[in-house]
C-alpha cells in the first residue's frame, strides 16, 4: 500500500483540538463570539433584554403618574425628564421597552416558525404542496404589508399586543417562507441529502438534522430582521395611534411627544431616547446577524476569527514536529474475502433504463446484463453520456423519479446464499439493504459530505441510522477505527469538510461507505476531481482495503488506463449498451470492440511507456435519435455496409474460424463483444430471432 505523504501532512498536524479535543468541542461555540461585531450586537441587545425584563420590577415610579413637574429636562430626579403632564419619561422608556422587545421577539418567533413550517414543507416535498403553499407565499409577498398592518389593527381598535403580534406575524413570513423554500430545493438534490436518504435517514432526520442546519444561517438572519421590522411596525402603528395609547412602547412614547408638540418646546428628551433606543435595538440585532452569519457557516469562520490561530499553529507545527508519522496499519478486520472470491455477488439481467421527458424517451441503459464476483472489481468505463451513471444509480436504486426501470433484474446474493431482485425491494427493505450490503461513494465528496457537520459526525450518523442500540462510545470507536483504516489521523474526527484536502474528503467518503462492512461498494468516478497523485493514493486504499475486507466493487470512470490496473473485469459502454467485457488481462491484451481500442488510445497510462494518444473521432451519438445498426458505426474506423443497417448483439469472442454462438449468461467467462467484426450472419441472426 502506498499512502504518500501529501495529505498525512495535513491529517497529522496537531490542532489545538487535538490537543483538548473534550475542549474544542465543549467550548467550540464559544469561537463565535469572538468577533467584536458579535459581542457589541450581543452587549446592546443584552442590556435591552434585560431592562426589559427587570426594569419594571425595579423602577417604583408609575410611567402614568402625573405631576406637576411639567416638561422638566433630565436632572437626578427625573432622569430623562418629564412629559407635558409631569410622566416621568425614564419610567416610561423602562416599561415601554418591555413592550417593545417582547412585541418584536414573538411576532418574530411566529412569523420565523411560519416560514420554516412553509419554507420547508413546500422545498422538500415538492408537487402540488409547493404550488399550493408558494402561491400563498407569493400573495402575502405582493400586499404591502404596512397598509394591511393599518388595516387590520384599525378594524381592532384598542388591540391587545397579542392582536399586534399576530398581525405582524401574519404579514411578515412570507419573505422568510420564500427564501428557505428556494434554499432547500437547492440542497434536497445535493449529494450530502442523496447519501443521508441511502444511509436510510428518514425523512424528519434529513429534513432537521441535514437541511435545517445547512439554514441556520437563513434562520437566524430572516429572525433578527424580523425582529427590527416588527419593533419598527410596533412603533409606526403606536405613533398613528393605532395601538391603545396607554400602554406604554417605544412607538407610544413617540405619539405622545408628536402630539404635545415636544419637537417645538425643545423638549427633545421626550423623543430622542424611544428614537435612539429603536435604532440602538436596530444596530445591535444587526451586529449579530453578521457574527451568527460568521459562526455558522465554518468557511466564513475559518477565514475572518480562526485564521490567525490557524496560522500561527501551522507555523508552530512546522517548526515543532517536521514530517509526521505514518498513520498505523490496522490489523485484519472482518471479512475474508479469499475464501468467498468466484462467486457472483451482483447479477444484472436485461436492464433498461429510460428517463421520461415530455414527450421524448431516452433510453439510458439498454439491456445491460452483468456480474460482479465476490471480492472482485468490475470496471465499467465509457465516454460521457454512455449510460454509466445511469446504471450505477440503478443499482442501488437511488434513480432519479424522471427516470423508470421497464425492464431487468439486478440479482444480489448474500453472504449466506439469499438470492434476492434489488428492484423488487420495497422501501424499508432497501433502506436495511443500503450501506449494510451495498455502499456508494459519490463523484464529488464536497457535494457529498455536509458543509456544516464535523466528519466524524457524518460517519457516525451513517452508523447510528443501521445501528441505533450501538453506544456512543461504541460508535465514536468504530469512527476512529474507520479514519485510522483510510488513512487519516483520528484528530481530524472535528475537522469540517472544508478544512480537508480533496483526497481526504474522498477518504472520508470511503470510511462512510465501509461504516457497516458492506458486501458490494459502488464507486462512481471516486478520484475525477483529484489530481493524478493523490488519484493514485486513493486507488491503492481501496485495493488494499478490498484485499483485506473482501467487498466487491463496481468501478465506474472515464478513465480506462485506471481501470485495466485496479479491475479485475472491465465492461465498456456505449451509448447506454456493454460493447465489450473482458478480465482486464485480456482486454489491456487485445482490446476487440473498435471502440474500446479507440478508448485505450485516448488515455495516458498511470504506468508504463508514453505512446501517442489518438483518440475517437466524433462525439456521443444523441442517445433520442440514435443510428440504425450499430450506433458506433458513423465513428467506426472498421466500418462495414452491414454494420450500418445490422445492430450487432453482445456475443463471446469466437476463437477463429468458430461460428459466433449466441450468449444467454451474462456470468459465463471469457471475452463478450458486440460487434459484427467477429459475428458471422448466420448465427447472430438466429440470436436476434432469439432476443425478439
Ligand atoms: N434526468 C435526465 N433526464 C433525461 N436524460 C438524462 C437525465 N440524466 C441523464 N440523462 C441522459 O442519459 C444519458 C446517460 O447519462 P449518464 O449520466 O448516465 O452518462 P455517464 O456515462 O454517466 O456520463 P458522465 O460520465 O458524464 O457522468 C445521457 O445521454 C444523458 O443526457
Amino acid at each position: 500500500m502506498s499512502t504518500g505523504t501529501l495529505e498525512h501532512d495535513a491529517a497529522m498536524q496537531p490542532t489545538e483540538a487535538a490537543a483538548d479535543p473534550a475542549r474544542a468541542t465543549r467550548f467550540g461555540w464559544l469561537r463565535g463570539i469572538r468577533s467584536v461585531k458579535v459581542i457589541v450586537g450581543l452587549v446592546i441587545v443584552l442590556v435591552f433584554a434585560l431592562v426589559a425584563i427587570f426594569g419594571p420590577l425595579l423602577v417604583s415610579t408609575d410611567p402614568s403618574a402625573v405631576s406637576n413637574d411639567i416638561l422638566h429636562a433630565p436632572s437626578a430626579h427625573h432622569l430623562l425628564g418629564t412629559s407635558h403632564n409631569g410622566q416621568d419619561i425614564f419610567a416610561e422608556m423602562i416599561y415601554g421597552t418591555r413592550v417593545s422587545m417582547v412585541v418584536g421577539f414573538v411576532a418574530a418567533i411566529l412569523a420565523t416558525i411560519l416560514s420554516l413550517v412553509v419554507g420547508l414543507t413546500a422545498g422538500y416535498l415538492g408537487g402540488v404542496s409547493d404550488e399550493v403553499l408558494s402561491l400563498i407565499t407569493n400573495i402575502f409577498l405582493v400586499i404591502p404589508g404596512l397598509p394591511l398592518v393599518v388595516i387590520l389593527t384599525g378594524t381592532m381598535p384598542n388591540a391587545g399586543e397579542l392582536a399586534i403580534v399576530i398581525v405582524i406575524a401574519v404579514t411578515a413570513w412570507a419573505w422568510g417562507a420564500r427564501v428557505l423554500r428556494a434554499q432547500t430545493l437547492s440542497l434536497r438534490k445535493r449529494d450530502f441529502v442523496e447519501a443521508a436518504r441511502a444511509s436510510g435517514e428518514s425523512t424528519f432526520r434529513i429534513i432537521f438534522r441535514e437541511i435545517l442546519p445547512n439554514e441556520t444561517a437563513i434562520v437566524a438572519a430572516t429572525f433578527l430582521s424580523t425582529v427590527i421590522g416588527a419593533i419598527l411596525t410596533q412603533a409606526s402603528l403606536a405613533f398613528l395611534g393605532l395601538t391603545s395609547v396607554t400602554d406604554w412602547s417605544w412607538g407610544v412614547i413617540l405619539y405622545w411627544a408628536q402630539t404635545q408638540n415636544a419637537m417645538s418646546y425643545g423638549a427633545w428628551w421626550w423623543f430622542v431616547p424611544p428614537g435612539l433606543s429603536i435604532a440602538l435595538i436596530g444596530t445591535g440585532l444587526s451586529l449579530m446577524n453578521f457574527g451568527i452569519d460568521e459562526f455558522i457557516n465554518p468557511r466564513l469562520r475559518s477565514a475572518g476569527i480562526a485564521t490567525k490561530r490557524a496560522r500561527k499553529r501551522a507555523a508552530g507545527t512546522r517548526s515543532r514536529t517536521g514530517r509526521p508519522a505514518r498513520p498505523v496499519a490496522e490489523p485484519a478486520a472482518a471479512g475474508d474475502g479469499a475464501a468467498a472470491r468466484g462467486d457472483v455477488v451482483l447479477e444484472i439481467k436485461d436492464l433498461r433504463v429510460d428517463y421520461l421527458s415530455g414527450d421524448s424517451t431516452v433510453r439510458a441503459v439498454d439491456g445491460v446484463s452483468l456480474s460482479l464476483r465476490r471480492g472482485t472489481v468490475l470496471g465499467i468505463a465509457g465516454e460521457s453520456g454512455s449510460g454509466k451513471s445511469t446504471l450505477a444509480y440503478a443499482i442501488t436504486r437511488l434513480h432519479e423519479s424522471a427516470a423508470e426501470i421497464p425492464t431487468g433484474q439486478i440479482l444480489y446474493t448474500a453472504a449466506d446464499g439469499k438470492r434476492t431482485d434489488i428492484l423488487r425491494m420495497s422501501d424499508r427493505e432497501l433502506t436495511d439493504f443500503r450501506w449494510e450490503e451495498l455502499a456508494i461513494v459519490f463523484q464529488s465528496a464536497m457535494n457529498a459530505l455536509n458543509p456544516i457537520l464535523k466528519i466524524g459526525v457524518q460517519i457516525e450518523d451513517a452508523i447510528a441510522a443501521h445501528r441505533p442500540s450501538m453506544s456512543e462510545r461504541q460508535r465514536r470507536e468504530r469512527v476512529a477505527e474507520l479514519l485510522t483504516m483510510v488513512g487519516i489521523s483520528t484528530d481530524r474526527t472535528t475537522a469540517y469538510p472544508h478544512e480537508l484536502s480533496g483526497g481526504m474528503r474522498q477518504r472520508v467518503m470511503i470510511a462512510i461507505a465501509l461504516a457497516l462492512n458492506p458486501e458490494i461498494i459502488v464507486m462512481d468516478e471516486p478520484t475525477t476531481a483529484l489530481d493524478v497523485v493523490i488519484q493514485r493514493q486513493i486507488i491503492d486504499q481501496i485495493m488494499e482495503l478490498k484485499d483485506r475486507l473482501g467487498f466487491s466493487v463496481i468501478f465506474i470512470t472515464h478513465d480506462l488506463s485506471m481501470l485495466i490496473e485496479l479491475a479485475d473485469e472491465i465492461a465498456i459502454m456505449y451509448a447506454g449498451r456493454i460493447v465489450e467485457q473482458a478480465s482486464a488481462q485480456d482486454f489491456y491484451r487485445a482490446p476487440s470492440h473498435p471502440y474500446s481500442r479507440g478508448l485505450i488510445g485516448s488515455f495516458p497510462t498511470l504506468s508504463g511507456s508514453k505512446r501517442e494518444l489518438t483518440g475517437i473521432v466524433g462525439s456521443p451519438p444523441d442517445l433520442r435519435a440514435l443510428p440504425t445498426g450499430c450506433s458506433f458505426s458513423p465513428r467506426c474506423p472498421s466500418v462495414t455496409d452491414e454494420c450500418r443497417v445490422r445492430e450487432p448483439l453482445l456475443l463471446p469472442l469466437p476463437r477463429v474460424g468458430e461460428p459466433t454462438t449466441p450468449a444467454v449468461d451474462a456470468t459465463s467467462p471469457g471475452t463478450r463483444v458486440a460487434c459484427l467484426l467477429y459475428q458471422n450472419s448466420e448465427p447472430v441472426a438466429a440470436a436476434e430471432a432469439d432476443r425478439s
